[in-house]
């Protein structure tokens, strides 16, 4: 390139980034992939694994926008191509040192306890993830998600954290049926949100609730009713699927504070919520609660539930689990990336599957938009109608499976149908440019803008 009077800008050779990475048994290759760049990984010979799914040989995996990390349990040569933001191998004189070994034996003894249930007919094991914030509970929840599905169980899993969505957008609690294996490329490391398009990985058609705050502590209210709403889905699927039920159900749960205080009680009523108390069918409950990080929350957790009992007569066993040194502090940029990239994939696919979004412009008075109120303890309702403004630009709403003649409080527990993103409005013309993933009315469902996640891309832009 020339630029006058500058001269000759240097052009920085390409020089070729591919290279290998040992690993020894138990050791785990660490990344950290901006979302401009893109990583491709193989494995040329042993087995390893991310976040419990296994890699196959001479598969190319690309990874982008992520931070993540892939281990060995036998050894393997890696083939890495293209440029890391940061990258370390996590080398463990002894495979013990691995917290991941701790993973593996409680995924052991959770696969013994499906033995038991399957043969007996009655529900497998009831896991709630819990730690504070940024401790490796979402990896947990996947990795034994993963296991056990390598294993031929069809567990469900929960997100009951807000913050990132689990085959779902950001801002919505989500509960789905892993029957097949998880997509190791996705942004969010579970899959890709279910599109009409074409998918080399099998598709998971998970139960969404919007709740359209970043943490469950911003509406405790709706957050406990839609925890409620989810844990009656759960419920009957478990009732009415004999292996989903010997399979059990898995939890991803909130952060809770080092000394218990922020989040415990929010973590009480999940547990309540996924109990027989509050549900028609029998012994629901959470058996197992799985405390990552300091001794003092599991000494928290253990006093909290010691004399406490499932309505089948079982102890809640509080299990201690390591937190591994790979999880870094939250870095928020590489998060709104990703969230931002979970939105751009629902509506236009990814490099494997592109898919082809309908844009709709539409009458103010034919769509019929809630905004999510301000949370007051002392007010209920947290819906209220909004007549659409260019504030809107760039936000996701929800498509509630609800009919617009219903009450909001109707609405705000129904389930999500999908997802719209405002393209542009136009307020002298009352117009509103909706992109939609397939066409179809808009104006027969309610639509909720909420809070979270936050708008920050023009996505026709
Ligand atoms: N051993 C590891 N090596 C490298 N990175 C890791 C490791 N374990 C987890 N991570 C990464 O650390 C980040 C945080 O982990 P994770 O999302 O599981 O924590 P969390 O407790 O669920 O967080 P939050 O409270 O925000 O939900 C993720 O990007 C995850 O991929």
């Amino acid at each position: 390139m020339s630029i006058p009077g500058l001269g000759q800008i240097p052009v920085q050779a390409a020089v070729s980034s591919t290279r290998t990475i040992s690993l020894r048994p138990a050791w785990e290759w660490r990344f950290q992939v901006s979302p401009g760049s893109s990583l491709v990984v193989k494995v040329l010979a042993g087995t390893a694994e991310k976040d419990g799914v296994e890699l196959a040989l001479r598969n190319a995996y690309t990874f982008s926008g992520v931070r993540s990390k892939i281990l060995t349990w036998h050894g393997c040569e890696l083939e890495i191509e293209g440029r890391c933001d940061s990258d370390s191998v996590a080398e463990y004189l002894n495979p013990i040192a691995n917290p991941a070994t701790s993973h593996i034996n409680l995924h052991a003894r959770l696969s013994d306890m499906r033995v038991d249930a399957t043969r007996q007919r009655r529900e497998g094991p009831r896991v709630l993830v819990v730690g504070p914030p940024n401790s490796g509970k979402t990896t947990l929840a996947k990795t034994l998600t993963s296991y056990a599905t390598r294993q031929g169980y069809q567990v469900i899993t929960v997100n009951a954290n807000p913050r990132d969505g689990m085959l779902s957008l950001p801002g919505t609690l989500s509960a789905s049926v892993f029957a097949t294996v998880m997509d190791p490329e996705a942004v969010d490391g579970w899959g890709s949100t279910p599109t009409s398009g074409p998918s080399t990985v099998p598709v998971k058609l998970p139960m969404v609730f919007h709740y359209g705050w970043e943490s469950a502590e911003e509406d405790e209210d709706l957050y406990r009713e839609l925890v409620g709403r989810l844990a009656g889905a759960v419920s009957a699927r478990l009732s009415e699927d004999e292996e989903v039920r010997g399979s059990g159900v898995i939890v991803d749960g909130i952060g809770v504070s080092g000394d218990g205080q922020i989040g415990m009680e929010l973590t009480a009523h999940v547990m309540d919520e996924f109990s027989s108390k509050s549900l028609p069918w029998n012994i629901r409950e959470i058996n197992i609660v799985v405390v990552i990080g300091p001794a003092s929350l599991h000494k928290e957790f253990s006093n909290r539930f010691a004399n406490e009992k499932t309505s089948l007569g079982e102890p809640i066993q509080v299990v201690s689990i390591d937190e591994s040194d790979g999880v870094l502090p939250r870095d928020e940029a590489l998060s709104q990336h990703s969230r931002e990239a979970i939105i751009k994939e629902y509506f236009f696919g990814d490099a494997k599957r592109t898919l082809s979004p309908q844009i709709q412009q539409v009458d103010f008075d034919s769509l019929v938009i809630y905004k999510l109120a301000d949370y007051s303890p002392d007010e209920k309702q947290s819906l209220v109608l909004e007549e659409p403004s260019s504030l809107m630009q760039h936000w996701t709403f929800a498509v509630m499976n609800a009919s617009v003649r219903d009450s909001p409080d109707v609405i705000r527990a129904a389930n999500v149908m999908g997802f719209v993103y405002v393209a542009d409005v136009d307020e002298d013309r009352r117009k509103i440019k909706i992109l939609a993933p397939v066409s179809g009315r808009l104006g027969d469902k309610p639509l909720i803008w909420g809070k979270w996640p936050e708008p920050y891309i023009n996505l026709l832009g």
